[in-house]
């Protein structure tokens, strides 16, 4: 699928103009992933894993609990070792976490001690960077990236005095601060209220939107995978295999009254449909009534 340039199908960006890294293409050819425990032995997270993922694209990902959505991530960031197949970011072999990819998870982990500002500079102290000569060109990155999020004003607060989506603002910030090619989020915003979710889901649109990056989401909230995706990737019951990759053909940019209409509604029912079917298969198959 070609990704369509930020005008054309995103809406204006407030930050057009800012120098960031082009969103990475991922090829993921035939990845299985085993984790061994002494108490279960070796267990097949994934199962030969297969799926492309255009530079600039929104994929979520959905499927039961346990059918390996975070191995998934953890194998494109290089953090699980792959017993077989590849992951491959613009052609290069991942075989290790590295700078091309930002992670951001459920709990925000942010430095109590430090403040807004002092957490977004963080990845970039981590590289090196805002020190000597790039000091000022630092915190205008972390400037423009604060403000992006949405927190202008709050850049000395300290994250105790931040409510849980401001948090998350934060920690997204931070993950933009390294400017990586793909953003990972596992669950970001699992831990909030309904309606800061709902908001926090139109501010990604709108931060993914401008930044160019690809982006892998990973949720259990159907609506929520159907609103953010270019195509949602439906998986089966563990071991996790592509169940059924989806095109979400909605027109961007999507006001999140979108969730009420009729196509949006189908799509709904699609996913619901074979996450159903695949918990159900999962239940037979714990019961040891079907192989699947
Ligand atoms: N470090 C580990 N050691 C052993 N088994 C693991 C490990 N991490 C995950 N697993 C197992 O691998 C399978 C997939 O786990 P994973 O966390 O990827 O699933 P998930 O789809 O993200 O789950 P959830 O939706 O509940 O977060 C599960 O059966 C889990 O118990």
């Amino acid at each position: 699928m070609g990704i369509p340039t930020k005008n054309s199908r995103r809406g204006p960006s407030d930050t057009d103009g800012q120098a960031s890294s082009t969103g990475a293409h991922v090829s993921i050819k035939g990845v299985s992933v085993e984790y061994e425990t002494a108490r279960s032995g070796v267990k097949a997270a994934l199962k030969d894993v297969s799926l492309e993922i255009e530079a600039g694209e929104f994929v979520c990902v959905v499927g039961t609990s346990g059918c390996g959505k975070t191995t998934l991530l953890k194998a494109i960031d290089g953090l699980v070792p792959i017993s077989s197949g590849t992951v491959e970011l613009d052609g290069k072999k991942v075989t290790k976490p590295g700078k091309s990819r930002s992670v951001v998870f459920q709990a925000a982990s942010l430095l109590p001690w430090r403040t807004v500002v002092g957490n977004v500079r963080y990845g970039l102290e981590m590289q090196g960077r805002g020190r000597g000569k790039a000091k000022d060109d630092t915190a205008r990155t972390v400037e423009s990236l604060i403000e992006l999020v949405g927190l202008k004003g709050f850049e000395h607060a300290y994250p105790s005095e931040l409510s849980g989506g401001m948090q998350q603002r934060v920690n997204l910030a931070r993950a933009l601060a390294c400017d990586p090619q793909m953003l990972l989020l596992d669950e970001p915003f699992a831990a909030l209220d309904a309606q800061t979710r709902e908001i926090m889901q139109g501010e990604l649109v709108k931060i993914w939107g401008a930044s160019n990056k690809t982006a892998l989401f990973i949720t259990h909230q159907i609506d929520e995978a159907i609103y953010l995706a270019d195509k949602v990737v439906v998986m089966t019951a563990r071991p996790g295999r592509i169940r059924e990759v989806i095109k979400i053909d909605l027109p961007r940019p999507r006001p999140l009254q979108i969730k009420r209409d009729p196509e949006f509604v189908a799509y709904l029912d699609q996913v619901w449909t074979m996450i159903e079917e695949e918990g159900r298969l999962a239940a037979m198959r714990d019961r040891g009534v079907a192989q699947h």
